[in-house]
């Protein structure tokens, strides 16, 4: 058994969850350290959802073992419940009470000494006070969230799960979900949170990319960006879209992606990729080379998993 550390609040090995036939996470081994926000990213189905259960005590794994807060996942479970906040990717509150009820009501659950003054220190928190008394169900996606945050840290979890937390929310509400969730960490709590957004895994302390259940890779962004080894260049002006398909079938180019008005294409071997883009630069198509975006490399990472299961 994983020895507890005082400065990882998640340290797991070898997870593997099986439904049926299908092994729906996959040797999975994670390691992060406490007052960290770690991101879990990968396309709808990978396995993230089933992983963040078993972390908190919710399933137990097929195979694998690990702590999580330094206890063990599958014998310890009651123990890390309590000590978890978990958003989930629904809305999980009580639609016709109001936010000030929903609030109290979680604060009694947990058994907290003054439920009334527990929910008034996060409406405070969370700036929601002056829509206390406003109907849960009445709310638009954004103050919902803030609303399931605010319930997830009432009973001071040492860890918060979010599984999807902004998904439908304006960037606006998004920003400032995020601002919180930073000054959380900067008070001490560790967080991982599931995420289709670059721009939310760019504020993330490491992340982790799962495919088919499977980590691909993890660590901090630059490392995940040097790891990949892509020489990339940005192209942009008339004929992208043709020019998108030729390159997909081109000899060392590994990935093509559409951004906008213009192109990024990259490549693992870079004597390769600046002889295409030498070759490809015209007076209509200007191929300037650039760093490889968070983008660029999952894109690559897809594509590769994708034709490699073909
Ligand atoms: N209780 C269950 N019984 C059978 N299959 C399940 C169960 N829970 C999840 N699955 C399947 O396991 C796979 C992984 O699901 P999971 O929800 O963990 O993925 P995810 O990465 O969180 O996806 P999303 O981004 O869509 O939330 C999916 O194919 C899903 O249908």
């Amino acid at each position: 058994m994983i020895p507890a550390s005082p400065d990882i609040a998640i340290d797991v090995k070898g997870l593997t969850k099986v439904f049926g036939t299908k092994t729906v996470v996959d040797n999975l081994t994670l390691a992060v350290p406490r007052g960290h926000i770690h991101g879990f990213l990968g396309p709808n189905g990978s396995g993230k959802t089933t992983t963040i259960r078993m972390l908190c005590g919710l399933l137990t794994p097929d195979a694998g073992e690990g702590r999580c807060l330094g206890y063990d996942i599958r014998a310890e479970q009651e123990k890390i419940k309590r000590h978890v906040g978990y958003m989930t990717q629904g809305f999980s509150l009580y639609r016709d009470l109001t936010i000030r009820e929903n609030l109290e009501f979680v604060a009694r659950i947990y058994g907290l000494e003054a439920p009334e003054d527990a929910a008034q220190a996060a409406l405070e928190r969370l700036g929601l006070t002056a829509r206390a008394d406003q109907l849960a169900g009445e709310l638009s996606g954004g103050w919902k969230q803030r609303l399931a945050l605010g319930a997830c840290i009432l009973p001071g979890p040492s860890l918060l799960l979010l599984d999807e937390p902004t998904a439908g929310v304006d960037p606006k509400a998004r920003r400032d979900f995020w601002d919180e969730i930073h000054h959380l960490a900067n008070e001490g709590l560790t967080v991982l949170v599931s995420t289709h957004y670059m721009d939310e895994a760019e504020r993330c302390h490491e992340i982790a990319y799962i495919l088919d259940g499977k980590l691909l890779v993890s660590g901090t962004i630059a490392e995940i960006v040097a790891q990949a080894g892509l020489t990339t260049y940005v192209v942009s002006g008339d004929g992208l879209d043709a020019l998108a398909e030729k390159l997909k079938t081109t000899q060392g180019v590994d990935m093509v992606a559409r951004f906008g008005a213009a192109l990024h294409v990259g490549g693992r071997d870079a004597a390769a990729m600046e002889a295409i883009a030498q070759r490809c630069a015209s007076a209509k198509q200007r191929w300037a080379h650039d760093e490889a975006t968070l983008e660029d490399v999952f894109i690559d990472l897809m594509t590769r998993n994708h034709r490699s299961g073909q």
